[in-house]
C-alpha cells in the first residue's frame, strides 16, 4: 500500500510538520517526526478528520451572531459526521474525540505542544499562496447552503474548532441582551474590526495584557475564562495554552514569543526534495556476558568500511561497516544504560536496537530491561540469538521466552526479526547486517547532507595533547573542518576530524561518526551540536551557561507523588509512568496489576518497566528519561542510584506492604495523600567480618562506605539489595568505645537490636524519618 510522509501531508494541509506530528500523536498514531510515514488510508482519514473540524468551525463562524439557531444546527450536524469518520479510522487506536473525554484545555495544549508556531488560522491570515482546507462533504443542505451564502470566511486552524468553545459561543449568544445602546454597539463593532489576526505572547501573560493584545475588554476575557472553568483576576497570569484557547474564541491565532536563543538560532526545515537516504544507527543491547562486545568486534572485523587501513579501527565511540555498498553505523558503547543516558539528555541517536540474547542462557533480567528501554524510546528491535555454536544453545527457547515480552519471531507469525548468530565463529553475522539494512530501508531513513550540520555527542574526554575531544554523530547536514559549532553548553571551531579508522577527514555526512577536536570545553554525551556562526555560538553558549546556573538554583521538579494531583489538574500529567522493582516476581506482578487498575479518565497509569532486584542507576535514568516514578517493594536503590535520583529529583518510593504502595498512588492521584513521613538517608556500612560476642550476640565489623552511621539512627540490613530486617541499633563502637557516630571511611562495630543473622557482605543502611509537608 502506498505510504505518505508526515511532511507531505502537512504540506497538503498547510500546517507545519511539527504541528502535524503533535496532532497525529494525539490521535494515537505511531509517528515520530516529519519523516514518519502513514498508510495512504490513514493519511486520508487524518485529512478527513481535520477537514471536518475545520468545516465545523467554519459553520459556526459562518453563522453571524444573533442567529443562534444556525450555530446550534451546525453543531448538531457536525457531531454525527465526526462520529462517523471516527468509526472509519483505519488505525488501531481510536482517539478520544474532542467532544468526549479529556478537558478542552489539555486537548488543545497537547496539540499545541509540538510547536508554538501559528496554527493554520494564522498561516492563512498571512499573505501567500495558501490553499484553503476543503470543506467537509455536504452532509446537511442547510449548513452547506449557509456556508455558500456567506462571504469567504477566514480560515481557522482545524484544531481551533473545538466543540466546547463553540458551546460557550452558543451560551454567549443566548445570553446577549436583545437591545444595546447605539454607542455601545458601535464601540463593539469597532473593536471587532480591530481584532488582530495573530498575536505574539510570552509563556505567561496577565489577563489585562492579553485583553490589550486582543483589543478586548478585560471583563470579557475574564468572562470567557470563567466559561472555561478558570477564575482569574485582571492582574493574574495565565499560561500560553490557556491564552491560545482564549484567543481562538476570537478567531485569533497565537504565536509564542521567541526566546533570545530561538531568535539567534534559526531553525532549518529541510525540504523533502533535499533528503537523501542515510545509513541506520544501531545500538547493541542485552544481558551481561551475552556477547554484546564480542558481536560488535566480530562485525567490525569482518565488515569495516574500506580495507585500506587493514581493518584496524580506532575506538572513537562508533564505527561504520559496509555491506553490499550500504553502510551501517554502530554505536560502540553497548548496553541500554548508555542509550538511555543519552535519551535522558534529550538525544535520540539510535534508529535500530540489536538485542543480543545468548542461546544457552536465554532471557535474563537485563534482556528485559533492554527491551523495555528500547520500547520506551520507540526504537525497533532486531534480536540476535548469540552463541549458537555452543552445544547447549537453544534458540527456540529464546524465541519462546521473548514472546512473553511481545517479541514474536517472524517465523512464528510475529513481526520481530530474530537471527541466530555466533560472535565466535561469525555465523549469521552477514544475515544480521542484511536484516538491519532491511529494517532501515523500511524506516526510510533520510537526511539532507547539504546544510549546516547537526548531531549528537556520543563520547567525550579531555585529551592531554589535543584538549577537549568529542566523538559526534552527524545527523543532518555535513560537518566540515573549520565549522563553528555550538555544542551543549560549550562551543568551538572544528580544528580537525578523525574517522573510525583513525584517518583525518575534512567532512562528515549524516550518520557518520567522527572525533572532533577544537571545542572549548568537554561536552557531555548526549549533547546536541549544530553548526552556527562563530559569534552566535559564543553568545548562545554563554546564555546556556547562565540558564544552567539558574536552573541549578531552582531545580525543576519532576513528576512526584507529592504534587501529582496538582500536576494532573494543571494538565501537565496525563500519563503516570511507573517503574516497579521488587524482591520477588510474584509481588511485582501483583503490585503492577493493581497499579494499572488505578487508571482513570484523567490519568493513565503505565508500568514502563518492572524487575527483580535493587533499584539501579539505570532504573533512575529510565525514570528520568520517561518522567517516571520508581516504586520499590522490599528493595532499595543502590548507592549510585540514590545519588542519581537525588540529583535528578526522581521520586523513589519504597514500600514493604503492597497495599500501602497502591494506596499512596491512588491517594496521590486523587489529591488525598496525607503529609508523609519520609526517610532521610544517613549512611551505609559494609559488613566485613562478624564477631560472636558472648552474652551480646553477633556484632558486625563494618566499614562506613558513605555518609555516617548514627547511634540513634534506624537501620536496615540489606543482602543483595533486598531488605532482610529493619530496626534500631543495639550498639555502635569504635574499637572498644561506645560512640555517637562513625563517619565515612572509618571502621566500626555495629550491633543490631533483635537481629543476629548478620553476614559478611551485608549492607547496613542508616536513616532517620522526617515529616514532609505536602503542597496541593
Ligand atoms: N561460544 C561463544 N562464546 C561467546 C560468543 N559471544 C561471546 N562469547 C563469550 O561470552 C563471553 C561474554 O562476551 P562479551 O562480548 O564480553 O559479552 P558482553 O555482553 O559484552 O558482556 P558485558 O560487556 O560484560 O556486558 C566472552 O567470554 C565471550 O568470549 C559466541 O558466539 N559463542
Amino acid at each position: 500500500m502506498a505510504k505518505v510522509r508526515v511532511h507531505e501531508l502537512a504540506k497538503d494541509l498547510h500546517i507545519s510538520s511539527k504541528e502535524l506530528v503533535g496532532v497525529l500523536q494525539d490521535l494515537g498514531l505511531d509517528v515520530k517526526n516529519h519523516m514518519s510515514t502513514l498508510e495512504e488510508e490513514q493519511a486520508e482519514w487524518v485529512k478527513r478528520r481535520l477537514e471536518e473540524k475545520a468545516a465545523g468551525v467554519s459553520k459556526d463562524k459562518a453563522t453571524p451572531a444573533g442567529k443562534g439557531k444556525g450555530v446550534g444546527e451546525a453543531r448538531e450536524v457536525a457531531k454525527p459526521q465526526e462520529q462517523r469518520s471516527r468509526d472509519m479510522m483505519p488505525a488501531r487506536n481510536l482517539p478520544a474525540g474532542n467532544e468526549v473525554g479529556r478537558p478542552v484545555r489539555s486537548q488543545l495544549s497537547d496539540q499545541s505542544k509540538g510547536s508554538r508556531r501559528p496554527h493554520a488560522a494564522s498561516v492563512s491570515a498571512q499573505p501567500g499562496p495558501t490553499k484553503p482546507i476543503p470543506a467537509a462533504p455536504p452532509e446537511s443542505g442547510k449548513v452547506t447552503a449557509h456556508a455558500k451564502a456567506t462571504p469567504p470566511v477566514r480560515k481557522v486552524s482545524p484544531f481551533a474548532g473545538h466543540s466546547a468553545l463553540a458551546d460557550s459561543k452558543v451560551r454567549d449568544i443566548k445570553k446577549k441582551p436583545k437591545a444595546k445602546g447605539k454607542k455601545k454597539e458601535r464601540r463593539r463593532n469597532e473593536l471587532d474590526v480591530a481584532t488582530p489576526d495573530i498575536i505574539v505572547i510570552p509563556e505567561t501573560i496577565t489577563v489585562r495584557e492579553l485583553a490589550e493584545k486582543l483589543n478586548r475588554n478585560p471583563a470579557e476575557i475574564m468572562k470567557k475564562l470563567m466559561g472555561l472553568g478558570i477564575m482569574a483576576a485582571i492582574n493574574q497570569t495565565i499560561d500560553f495554552e490557556t491564552a491560545e484557547i482564549l484567543a481562538a474564541e476570537f478567531d485569533v491565532a497565537v504565536e509564542s514569543e521567541k526566546t533570545e536563543e530561538e531568535e539567534l538560532l534559526q531553525e532549518i526545515v529541510d525540504d523533502e526534495a533535499n533528503l537523501v537516504p542515510r545509513p541506520p544507527v544501531v545500538t547493541v543491547m542485552g544481558h551481561v556476558d551475552h556477547g554484546k562486545t564480542s558481536l560488535l568486534d566480530a562485525i567490525r572485523k569482518t565488515n569495516v568500511v574500506s580495507s585500506e587501513a587493514g581493518g584496524i579501527t580506532q575506538h572513537i565511540g562508533a564505527y561504520q561497516v559496509e555491506i553490499e555498498g550500504e553502510k551501517i553505523t554502530f554505536i560502540d558503547t553497548p548496553g541500554h544504560e548508555a542509550f538511555t543516558a543519552m535519551r535522558a539528555r534529550g538525544a535520540q541517536v539510535t534508529d535500530i536496537a540489536v538485542l543480543v540474547v545468548a542461546a544457552d542462557d536465554g532471557v535474563m533480567p537485563q534482556t528485559v530491561e533492554a527491551i523495555n528501554h528500547a520500547k520506551a524510546a520507540g526504537v525497533p528491535i532486531i534480536v540476535a540469538i548469540n552463541k549458537v555454536d555452543k552445544p547447549d544453545a537453544n534458540p527456540d527457547r529464546v524465541k519462546q521466552q521473548l514472546t512473553e515480552y511481545n517479541l514474536v519471531a517472524e517465523e512464528w507469525g510475529g513481526d520481530t526479526i530474530m537471527v541466530p548468530v555466533s560472535a565466535k565463529t561469525g555465523k549469521g553475522i552477514q544475515q544480521l547486517l542484511e536484516m538491519i539494512l532491511l529494517v532501515a530501508e523500511m524506516r526510510e531513513l533520510a537526511a539532507n547532507p547539504n546544510r549546516p550540520a547537526e548531531g549528537v555527542v556520543i563520547e567525550s574526554r579531555l585529551d592531554k595533547g589535543r584538549g577537549p575531544v568529542a566523538t559526534v554523530l552527524v545527523q543532518k547536514g555535513t560537518l566540515r573542518v573549520g565549522d563553528s559549532i555550538l555544542c551543549g553548553l560549550t562551543w568551538g571551531k572544528v580544528r580537525a576530524m578523525v574517522d573510525d579508522r583513525g584517518q583525518r577527514v575534512e567532512t562528515a555526512e549524516p550518520s557518520c561518526p567522527v572525533e572532533v577536536v577544537g571545542l572549548e570545553e568537554v561536552p557531555m554525551a548526549g549533547d546536541i551540536f549544530r553548526v552556527v556562526d562563530e559569534k552566535i555560538a559564543k553568545q548562545v553558549s554563554a546564555m546556556r551557561l547562565d540558564e544552567k546556573k539558574r536552573e541549578e538554583q531552582a531545580k525543576t521538579a519532576r513528576v512526584s507523588l507529592d504534587d501529582l494531583f496538582k500536576q494532573i489538574k494543571e494538565g501537565e500529567v496525563k500519563e503516570l509512568n511507573l517503574i516497579v522493582k521488587g524482591d520477588v516476581q510474584g509481588s511485582i506482578e501483583a503490585l503492577t496489576q493493581s497499579l494499572l487498575r488505578l487508571s482513570t479518565d484523567e490519568v493513565k497509569v503505565n508500568v514502563i518497566h518492572s524487575g527483580v532486584g535493587a533499584i539501579t542507576e539505570t532504573d533512575v535514568m529510565l525514570a528520568s528519561a520517561s518522567k517516571a516514578i520508581i516504586i520499590g517493594f522490599n528493595v532499595r536503590p543502590d548507592s549510585k542510584a540514590r545519588k542519581y535520583a537525588e540529583n535528578e529529583h526522581i521520586d523513589v518510593r519504597l514500600y514493604r506492604v503492597i497495599y500501602e504502595a497502591i494506596d499512596d498512588v491512588k491517594k496521590a492521584m486523587g489529591g488525598l495523600l496525607e503529609p508523609e513521613l519520609r526517610e532521610v538517608f544517613l549512611g551505609r556500612a559494609e559488613v566485613r567480618a562478624v564477631f560472636k560476642i558472648p552474652k551480646v550476640g553477633n556484632v558486625a565489623g563494618c566499614y562506613v562506605q558513605e555518609g555516617k552511621i548514627n547511634r540513634n539512627a534506624r537501620v536496615r540490613l540489606l543482602r543483595d539489595g533486598v531488605v532482610l530486617f529493619e530496626g534500631g541499633l543495639a550498639s555502635l563502637k569504635r574499637f572498644t568505645d561506645d560512640v555517637r557516630e562513625v563517619v565515612e571511611g572509618y571502621e566500626c562495630g555495629i550491633g543490631i537490636a533483635d537481629f543476629n543473622d548478620v553476614k559478611e557482605g551485608d549492607i547496613i543502611e542508616a536513616y532517620t524519618i522526617e515529616q514532609i509537608p505536602r503542597e496541593l
